[in-house]
């Protein structure tokens, strides 16, 4: 027992986790772009939405700014600032603090959050915390988030696609309520990161104590900071000093924000015609009907009615309706008759698109013998016999 705990005691102050910022090999040297949320307007920041985002077919013209935008290769999205660490490739991201006291609470978290392990939770690197270099680093990922995708019209998503995203958030997210961590705290569309092999991954968990009294980001206008709260729950809303780790029901509600942006391929609310401030205070002032995200039928219908329940569970304003992830699990899994794995979908649609192909050059190759049958005809009877 004392063994084990000096183990313990001797692995929190290893600093295995602390990184020196000189060993990143930065692939960029500009800031990074002002973030975009969903809902959020070009006057809300710099560059035009694509321009910022790197989005496909705009990468060449990206690259050529890199203050507004990183490189990007193979129209890979990307906000983060990123580099090579050790042969891996991370997302830098910049912490606005002027010095880091690194507290018992902040060793156990870096400790904590190192030993996560899951398909679908982004890997934690390491920090860097000598001033001014303060910064966390996560593995990248190279298709950006889901918002990236969602918005990206070159894209195809069918159904089984935006359910296979779901479900692997919501695997993730089970797997991160069963750990120690207990909950999430800031799960949003721009947290669920997508990887090469289309697998959704997780991120910015654990690290609350290390980003406690954080300066607010240049970009944080009061639009911005409502914005970051599109996802929060109702009853998180209405708490003075609501604390950061959050709580397993309200990233319930968060999901339930998410699977309404991925089936309905749009943000959550229509800022075209409100302010995000309004629409934060509508869902936090809880009307007698809930002021939600309006479920029209044509969207989801399409997907499942199941999925519209689920949804409305999900933001439910009575908390004890909201499902656990092990039960929205079980749902996601009742609507498509087992798990879907994103890359066993695609390889089984290439099956599907190379069969396919090969009918289409059978009867092609026909039709073609055809024609020069048809031909040589024409030719044997205009020759002289
Ligand atoms: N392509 C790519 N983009 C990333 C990666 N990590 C983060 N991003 C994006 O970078 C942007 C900035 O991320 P963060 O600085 O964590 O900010 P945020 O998640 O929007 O907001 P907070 O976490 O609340 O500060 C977001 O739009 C993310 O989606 C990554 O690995 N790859």
């Amino acid at each position: 027992m004392v063994a084990s705990k000096t183990i313990y005691e001797t692995h929190l102050k290893s600093g295995s986790w602390k990184l020196d910022y000189d060993e990143i090999e930065q692939l960029s040297t500009g800031k990074h772009s002002k973030k975009k949320l969903p809902g959020s307007k070009p006057s809300m920041k710099s560059g035009s939405d694509k321009e910022a985002a790197g989005i496909s077919g705009d990468a060449s013209k990206s690259s050529g700014s890199q203050s507004k935008s990183m490189p990007t290769s193979n129209g890979q999205a990307t906000y983060a600032k990123i580099g090579y660490y050790r042969g891996t490739m991370v997302a830098i991201k910049d912490v606005t603090k002027e010095h880091i006291n690194v507290s018992r609470n902040v060793l156990k978290e870096f400790f904590t959050i190192r030993d996560l392990l899951h398909e679908n939770v982004n890997p934690f690197i390491g920090a860097c915390i000598e001033p001014p270099n303060i910064a966390i680093i996560w593995q990248y990922c190279h298709k950006g988030s889901i918002v990236d995708i969602i918005e990206n019209d070159d894209v195809k998503l069918d159904n089984s696609f935006k359910l296979s995203m779901i479900a692997d958030i919501a695997r993730g997210m089970e797997y991160l309520h069963k750990s120690i961590l207990h909950s999430h705290g800031n799960l949003k569309s721009t947290n669920c990161l997508v990887d090469n092999r289309w697998t959704v991954k997780i991120t910015d968990y654990g690290l609350q104590s290390f980003l406690m009294g954080m300066g607010q980001k240049e970009e944080e206008d009061e639009n911005y900071m409502f914005l970051r709260k599109q996802w929060t729950a109702p009853e998180i809303l209405r708490e003075n000093f609501p604390s950061p780790k959050g709580t397993q029901k309200g990233d319930v509600y968060s999901f339930a924000i998410i699977t309404y942006e991925v089936c309905g391929r749009q943000p959550a609310f229509n800022f075209d015609n409100m302010v995000p401030r309004d629409a934060v205070n509508r869902v936090r002032n809880g009307e007698a009907k809930p002021f939600r995200p309006p479920l029209p039928d044509d969207e989801f219908v399409d997907i499942s009615p199941k999925i519209k329940g689920l949804i409305c569970n999900c933001w439910s304003e009575n908390t004890e309706v909201r499902p656990t992830f092990t039960s929205i699990r079980k749902t996601l899994r009742d609507i498509t008759g087992g798990d879907i794995i994103i890359i066993d979908m695609i390889l089984s649609m290439m099956e599907k698109y190379s069969n396919n192909l090969e009918e289409i050059v059978d009867e092609r190759t026909q039709q073609l013998n055809e024609e020069k049958l048809k031909t040589d005809k024409l030719l044997y009877r205009m020759l002289p016999a």
